[in-house]
């Protein structure tokens, strides 16, 4: 019998995403969430193959019991991290500075390295690693892989991931642009390529990743040559709650005139500013909604939100020099009709447009929504990070075996 399920965890700093999936088919045998670890109520919701979804309040102050528990949901149905069938555990980790490059087996040094990573991703490779370490608890025998945002971005020039700082100030802290979304950016750059029906060396293609965090990549011929999130996932786009792009000088204002220390200003721009500092929401359906009711904060956040997106366009347009498409992703991405219009309106000097019909239709596969005669395809591509996580896991341990 070959082992062919794998799950995928995705540890965030207070919530623990999880999908098992059967790699003959793709099916979901589960998908899962815990969410508010070590806030006020946690809670579990477990959904198994056949859509009777469970849920759970629970005393979960920290990863480890949400992992236990999602290993009982699992176990509950033969499924647990002892199931003959389960190949290997795959997890997304944030950052993997220049060092991880592909998808990577765990053992004790890479563990050391995830860890040496901490500075520069501590928001986020904490929670990647408490995942890992309890999960190898669980089961020793099992292989774990580390799949790494920042890995599809290494192939990037020196000139787009260097800032333009002292020298050797970047190089002794490691100072310079990792970018981030890694997987989805592959997935999507791949599948846009199979959507115009050529292969992903022969495209030059922008991805606009628009989930709570937001990123945009430049891919030619299937590297990635630039990206919008830099040292952290702060810089670049609007997000939801991040500010994206901003003179570092307001950090210095913020510290001299204002008074904010440094995890204040951080906590400023990370968690409220971008869309939620600017109107109070950071749904984008909620945003759309009030600006049809005529609500000015709405319109000029979804104005600035917009117009940031446009800005992108025309500048990766002139690093790629020849654009064959631009792809819209992610919750806000593949689900919002007035975000894409707004951002390739005017564009018809770039080649860009969409066909309204097509912007509006709803779908949940991947299609073109530009007109017949546009120089460029606008697409929209759902992103699967998880069956990317999953492919690349199975791939990396079926070799190994093989
Ligand atoms: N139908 C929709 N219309 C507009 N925006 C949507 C819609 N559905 C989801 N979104 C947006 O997608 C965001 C979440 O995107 P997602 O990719 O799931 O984020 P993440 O994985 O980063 O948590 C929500 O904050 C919301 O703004
Ligand atoms: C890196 C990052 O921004 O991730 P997320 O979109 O999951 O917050
Ligand atoms: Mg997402």
């Amino acid at each position: 019998m070959t082992a062919r399920h794998v799950l995928v965890l995705n540890c965030g700093s207070s919530s623990v995403k999880y999908q098992l999936l059967d790699m003959a088919d793709h099916t979901r045998l589960a998908v899962g969430l815990v969410e508010r670890i070590g806030e006020a109520a946690p809670r579990l919701t477990h959904t198994p193959a056949d859509g009777a979804r469970r849920e759970r309040a629970l005393a979960a102050p920290d990863h480890e019991s949400a992992l236990k528990a999602l290993a009982a949901e699992l176990a509950a149905d033969g499924l647990g991290f002892d199931s003959p069938h389960l190949a290997a555990v795959g997890h997304r980790v944030v950052h993997g500075g220049r060092a991880f490059t592909r998808p990577t087996v765990v053992d004790d040094a890479v563990l050391a390295e995830i860890e040496r990573l901490v500075p520069v991703a501590p928001l986020h490779n904490p929670a990647n690693l408490g995942g890992i370490r309890v999960a190898r608890a669980m089961n020793p025998g099992l292989p774990q892989v580390a799949v790494f945002d920042t890995a599809f971005h290494t192939t990037m020039p020196e000139h787009a991931a260097r800032y333009a700082i002292d020298v050797a100030t970047a190089d002794a802290h490691r100072i310079r642009r990792y970018g981030f979304h890694g997987t989805s950016h592959a997935y999507v750059s791949r599948r846009t390529a199979e959507l115009l029906g050529k292969e992903p060396s022969e495209v030059n293609v922008i991805v606009l990743h628009l989930g709570n965090g937001a990123s945009a990549s430049a891919v030619a011929g299937g590297r990635c040559v630039e990206t919008s999130m830099g040292l952290t996932p702060l810089e670049g786009l609007v997000m939801g709650t991040r500010s994206g792009d901003i003179d570092p000088g307001v950090v210095f204002h913020l510290a001299r005139v204002a008074g904010l220390s440094v995890d204040e200003a951080d906590t400023l721009l990370n968690r409220r500013s971008g869309l939620v500092g600017l109107c109070g929401d950071n749904d984008m359906r909620e945003i759309v909604r009030r600006m049809d009711e005529g609500d000015d904060a709405a319109r000029l956040a979804f104005a600035i939100y917009t117009h940031r997106l446009r800005k992108y366009l025309g500048a990766y347009t002139a690093v790629l020099g020849h654009v064959d498409a631009v792809a819209f992703t992610a919750g806000v991405g593949e689900n919002s009709a007035p975000v894409r219009r707004a951002a390739v309106a005017g564009l018809e000097v770039l080649g860009l447009a969409v066909d309204e019909e097509l912007n509006v239709e709803r779908a949940s596969t991947a299609r073109l929504i530009s007109p017949q005669y546009a120089r460029v395809a606008v697409a929209v591509v759902p992103t699967d990070e998880e069956l990317e996580i999953a492919t690349q896991t199975y791939a990396l341990v079926t070799a190994a075996n093989g």
